[in-house]
């Protein structure tokens, strides 16, 4: 990593201290929507929302269907922050700028991170319009050394070696399973392992196979930077995958 491509903490702080400046809320749980989820946003009472383009240090969503705005409100009684799109490594983002918003929810006074994303399945249980509660991960990224905590330690966040086994907190999954049951939705979810791939591309078939054999359900291009950086920070990690696609897997079926 190039020291340019470094983010103090300061310019962290200067991010949240002007966004303090402009809204009350001082939200406890922040929910990074993934690509067609960011109407989960639009459902907060009592809204602030910032144009990514008008936040001091901010980066900028590039992708379709990401809106590029942070809301900040009321979702059933407790104060939220939504990130109405993400950053990917794939538009061409360092790593540090794709999970820049996780350190300023953080120094907002965020203790849960909620992530969500699009992904395709590769277990034969998990069918579009499922949604994966998200048990584990594999960041393919990370693990040839492209992870936003290379380079040095910022201290003041976390630790120089963090402990990512349990970084999707088991409670939180043990609940959002009794809630799907209570709504009569267990049907549609299960828990399943995420692997996070570079992208652009979608997977060819032997990818496909090899991540299968691997052991993962559902492949998708984001989440697990975030979830790295919310881990090394000691926010507390909810995810789940909206499943969009079945992986091809079988030369049968390419086209
Ligand atoms: O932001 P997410 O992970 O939901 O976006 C996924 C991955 C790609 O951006 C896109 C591919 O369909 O959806
Ligand atoms: N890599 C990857 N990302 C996705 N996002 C939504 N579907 C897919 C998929 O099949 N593969």
């Amino acid at each position: 990593m190039h020291s340019k491509d470094q983010i103090s903490h300061d310019e962290y702080q200067k991010t949240a201290d002007w966004l303090m400046s402009q809204t009350k809320h001082r939200p406890q749980v922040a929910i990074i929507c993934g690509s067609g989820l960011g109407m989960l946003a639009d459902t907060l009472k009592c809204q602030d929302s910032f144009a990514y383009s008008d936040i001091p240090g901010f980066p900028q969503s590039t992708v379709q269907g990401h809106a590029g705005r942070l809301v900040f409100g009321e979702l059933k009684g407790k104060t939220c922050v939504c990130m109405q799109g993400r950053f990917h490594m794939y538009e061409g983002h360092s790593l540090l700028k794709t999970t820049f918003p996780v350190r300023v929810f953080k120094l907002l006074g965020v203790e849960t991170l909620i992530v969500t994303n699009a992904a395709g399945s590769l277990a034969d249980g998990l069918q579009p319009g499922d949604i994966m509660i998200i048990k584990d991960h594999v960041n393919f990224p990370g693990l040839v050394g492209l992870n936003p905590l290379c380079g040095p330690n910022d201290d003041k966040f976390g630790p120089r070696f963090p402990a990512m086994s349990g970084c999707y907190d088991k409670n939180l999954r043990c609940q959002a399973m009794e809630i799907a049951k209570q709504l009569g939705v267990a049907g549609l979810m299960q828990e399943g392992v995420y692997a996070m791939v570079g992208g652009p591309n979608f997977e060819t078939i032997a990818e496909a196979r090899l991540l299968h054999r691997l052991g993962v359900d559902a492949v998708g291009m984001s989440t697990a930077p975030e979830v790295v950086v919310a881990t090394h920070c000691g926010l507390r990690v909810f995810g789940l995958s909206l499943i969009t696609n079945k992986v091809v897997k079988s030369y049968e079926d390419s086209v």
